[in-house]
């Protein structure tokens, strides 16, 4: 299941964010950069206007001097949050800062934030590990320069989350993400997904929040307490496809055509080591809903192109049958795709194309409710 992290300055704006959904409440002063610390008695008195309702966390500044990393972060510790975030330096005393943490590690979960936009040291994620953190967060340093999705493939962050996995650290994405985003990015696996321009008016990280911009993220991301309990809620359970829209059999069809890309595939000897044209055709039987031009109703295509994406980004492929297998797959995940149809051919083999084509369906799934 995927966080929502919501940064906030006061402890009105943590209120709006708990009334909306957020997972975890984020003490951040948007004006002092990507990764502003609030003062530790802003934090607390944060930490006490939520009261344990939800998880808090707070960044700190890292000391110049290594040697006094420790003490920060204890003092910050000491407000009460459940995490701390800092940006990982980019100096060559980061495995010393690092490895200086680790009894801090004990007693609060700590996160460190690399900036994709600055040359992200990856190599430091088995000392995170080993020193216990709890995890690791990408961000964007430059805010107003382009979004996290700008700045790395979606390839490259599923990369980053399955090494967090492989690590046992939360994996976290931030970066002036959009509503777009959010089912592009949840592609990727991410532990939590982190907002703060997303969840203000008119996506200006400065502005107060705005209470219409925060549900909208939240009902983009399916959370586990998703359960059919009232109909009120009706909108924000057809945008997770729990409850069916009206007109159930009515379907739209979403596709990507020609979509041809370089693909390091096939079983003979040959055809490993180099790449050779592969053209996709994917057609997605969606589910209709009455309400258009909103966010939750979308079913995008880049979402089918960001599958293709992250599926190729393990490197060679035996089968275009595998392939075809693992984007339905993955497009099925979306709840409102009913079918898909993948056609998965190589043009660099014979004269015309070979390849194959394949139909799935999605399977019923119980929890599923019919209109009345
Ligand atoms: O930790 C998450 C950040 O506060 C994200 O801020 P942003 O969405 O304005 O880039």
């Amino acid at each position: 299941m995927t966080l929502m992290l919501a940064s906030v300055l006061s402890r009105e704006e943590a209120e709006v964010a708990l009334a909306h959904g957020a997972d975890i409440i984020d003490c951040k002063d948007p004006a002092r950069g990507a990764l502003g610390a609030l003062s530790l008695a802003q934090v607390a008195d944060i930490v006490a206007a939520i009261d344990g309702r939800l998880p808090v966390s707070a960044v700190v500044d890292l000391p110049h001097d290594a040697a006094h990393a420790r003490r920060a972060f204890e003092e910050a510790a000491e407000t009460g949050v459940d995490y701390i975030k800092f940006a990982l330096p980019q100096t060559p005393d980061a495995g010393e800062i690092i490895a200086r943490l680790a009894p801090v590690a004990q007693k609060v979960k700590l996160v460190a934030v690399l900036f994709a936009d600055l040359a992200p040291a990856f190599e430091h994620l088995p000392a995170l590990a080993l020193a216990g953190f709890h995890g690791a967060m990408l961000d964007t340093a430059h805010k107003g320069k382009g979004r996290l999705i700008d700045m790395m493939s979606v390839g490259a962050l599923s990369e980053f989350t399955a090494r967090c996995r492989e690590l046992r650290l939360a994996a976290g994405l931030a970066g002036a993400l959009e509503p777009p985003d959010v089912p592009r990015l949840l592609v990727t696996g991410p532990d939590v997904l982190g907002f703060r321009g997303a969840l203000c008016a008119q996506g200006d990280r400065r502005a107060g929040l705005d209470a219409a911009a925060t549900a909208l993220i939240r009902d983009l991301i399916p959370t586990r307490s998703d359960k059919i309990e009232t109909l009120a809620a009706e909108w924000a359970l057809i945008a997770r496809g729990y409850i069916e829209p009206p007109g159930l059999n009515e379907t739209d069809c979403v596709f990507l055509h020609d979509y041809v890309v370089p693909v390091e595939v096939g079983a003979y000897a040959h055809e490993y080591g180099h790449t050779q044209r592969v053209r996709f055709n994917v057609d997605a039987e969606v589910a209709r809903l009455d309400v258009t031009d909103d966010m939750r109703s979308v079913f995008s295509y880049d979402v089918i192109m960001d599958a293709i994406k992250v599926i190729l980004s393990g490197g060679h492929i035996a089968m275009v049958e595998t392939i075809a297998e693992r984007l339905a797959e993955s497009v099925l995940l979306h709840e409102r795709v009913r079918s898909v149809t993948v056609q998965v051919e190589k043009l660099d083999v014979a004269p015309g194309a070979v390849g194959v084509k394949i139909r799935r369906e999605r399977h019923p799934d119980p929890r599923r409710i019919k209109p009345n």
